[in-house]
């Protein structure tokens, strides 16, 4: 049996950052990853960073096949950063193996093509996600069907591409390959884009998006997958259509990592959704067992991930006040052309909390900015809490708003009054500007 002071299960972007921290330390940390491929986890191997490199070149207009290259080449060079980062620190050890709990505080590994169990007081799971293969009939195994991660690994552009799920990924992919010059079609269940945001951007990303050439496919569900030559198959839908493809992607939700890792041999618990069940600090219903990023479930961005990581550090070496309650406000955003980026409630949200509100809106084309950067599409809206002058949330659809977002955030998070972003000396001519107009609010 090896004795470690820490084991890590999932070179994630809390696990890593967590395995490095405690190794300055002095902990003697086991790092264990299934596979060489993904040492620096989810986001840099086949998520955040390759789609975006992906959204990035289909803006610039560069062949797709260069720019698949291209984004093979940045994820190269970032996982082995990602790995020298820890394989340089003496005090890390990395274990290329799937992990698997033999009893709550013992984790077995395969080393040297032999079992071997390891043991550590502290255990860290960060084992991430996976996409969720939605029940459809027909063969999921043809080399036309694809996740997000396998669609990004396909060297020629589809010609016709067909989007199961109209999520962040299906959207995403959805802008990304119409900017190369495939044509997309989005088969969603739900009746309109985007039900959970502010109905009038919704409508507004709709309209953006189907002027762009895409297709959206409402109120249905794709039942069957069938080949119909070397390059096509036909999906069956349930509103009776059928739908021509070169490709299929399905993206239909992720759902947490806890196969195969032996759960069933520990006191630690499930949530409903099959998330690994954590407290308020994110340990699981093991002493000194905790659970961080995706496969503890709710928000699953890297940022999220990062944030799991300084309520540990903060409980194990801290005040232990940094907890999931006590985290502020989180803003995400979805890369699509252009972007739409959100923090806080929207109108419908705020009034239904009671508040009494009120809103700003600005149309991204009465902006200075939008006509020199010439891309006049989009639309901005805040609430505002009247009585007593707070921002309760903004979206924000249009050019530039993955980095607005984070401004608005500050001024919540430090509980700052509307006018302060309304009254700001802002430089010029630059997109945060147009926060002297859309904080105008009567
Ligand atoms: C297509 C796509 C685009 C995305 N874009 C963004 C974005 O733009 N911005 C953003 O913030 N988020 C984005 N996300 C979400 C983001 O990628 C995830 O939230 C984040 O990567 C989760 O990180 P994590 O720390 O939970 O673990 P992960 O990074 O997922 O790491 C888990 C690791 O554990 C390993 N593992 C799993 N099981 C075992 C086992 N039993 N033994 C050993 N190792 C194991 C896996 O191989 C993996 O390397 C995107 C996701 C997808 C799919
Ligand atoms: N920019 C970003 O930060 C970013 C980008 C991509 C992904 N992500 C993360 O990855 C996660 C997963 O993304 P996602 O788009 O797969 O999930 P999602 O939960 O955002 O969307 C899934 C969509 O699939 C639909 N759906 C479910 N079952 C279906 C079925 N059988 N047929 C047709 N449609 C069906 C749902 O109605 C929903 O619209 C997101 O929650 C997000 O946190 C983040």
């Amino acid at each position: 049996m090896l004795t470690y002071d820490a084991i890590i299960i999932g070179f994630g972007k809390a696990g890593k950052t967590l395995a490095g921290e405690l190794a300055n330390k002095g902990w003697k940390v086991a790092m264990i990853e299934k596979d060489p491929n993904m040492y620096g986890g989810t986001c840099i191997n086949i998520a955040c960073i390759p789609t975006k490199v992906l959204v990035h070149d289909g803006l610039m207009k560069m062949p797709y096949p260069d720019a698949i290259e291209r984004k093979d080449k940045v994820v190269e060079k970032l996982r082995e950063n990602n790995y020298k980062s820890l394989a340089d620190n003496d005090q890390v050890t990395i274990h290329v193996s799937e992990a698997k709990f033999r009893s709550d505080k013992e984790v077995e590994i395969e080393l040297d093509g032999k079992r071997e169990i390891l043991t550590a007081e502290h255990i860290f799971i960060n084992t991430g996600a996976t996409s969720n293969i939605p029940p459809l009939k027909g063969d999921l195994s043809s080399d036309k069907v694809y996740t997000s991660t396998t669609l990004i690994n396909r060297k020629q552009l589809p010609k016709k591409l067909a989007i199961i799920g109209g999520g962040y990924i299906g959207l995403e992919y959805a802008s990304m390959y119409q900017n190369f010059g495939s044509e997309v079609s989005v088969i969603t269940p739900e009746d309109k884009l985007l039900p959970y945001e502010d109905s009038e951007i919704a409508a507004e990303v709709q309209k953006v998006l189907e002027e762009k050439g895409i297709q959206f496919i409402f109120g249905a569900k794709a039942e069957e997958v069938e080949e119909k030559s070397e390059d096509e198959v036909k999906l069956a839908l349930s509103n009776g259509e059928d739908l021509i493809a070169n490709a299929v992607l399905l993206a239909t939700g992720r759902k947490p990592n806890v196969e195969h890792l032996g759960l069933e041999n520990t006191s630690i618990e499930l949530t409903e959704k099959g998330a690994i069940k954590v407290n308020d600090h994110l340990e699981t219903k093991v002493d000194n067992v905790w659970a961080l990023g995706d496969v503890k479930g709710g928000m699953q961005f890297t940022y999220i991930s990062l944030d799991d990581y300084r309520i540990v550090m903060n409980y194990l070496f801290g005040d232990k006040e940094y907890s999931l309650m006590a985290r502020k406000n989180v803003p995400y955003s979805v890369f699509i052309d252009p972007p739409l980026s959100r923090v806080g409630m929207t109108a419908k949200e705020a009034e239904d909390k009671g508040y009494e509100i009120a809103g700003g809106k600005l149309s991204v084309a009465s902006h200075p900015r939008a006509h020199v950067i010439d891309d006049l599409r989009g639309l901005f809206k805040v609430v505002i809490d009247k009585k007593k002058d707070k921002i309760l949330g903004a979206t924000l659809f249009g050019p530039e708003s993955p980095e607005l977002i984070n401004l608005v955030k500050l001024a919540m998070d430090l509980d700052a009054p509307y006018t302060y972003l309304r009254d700001q000396v802002y430089n010029h001519p630059v997109m945060s500007e147009s926060f002297n107009n859309l904080f105008a609010i009567e």
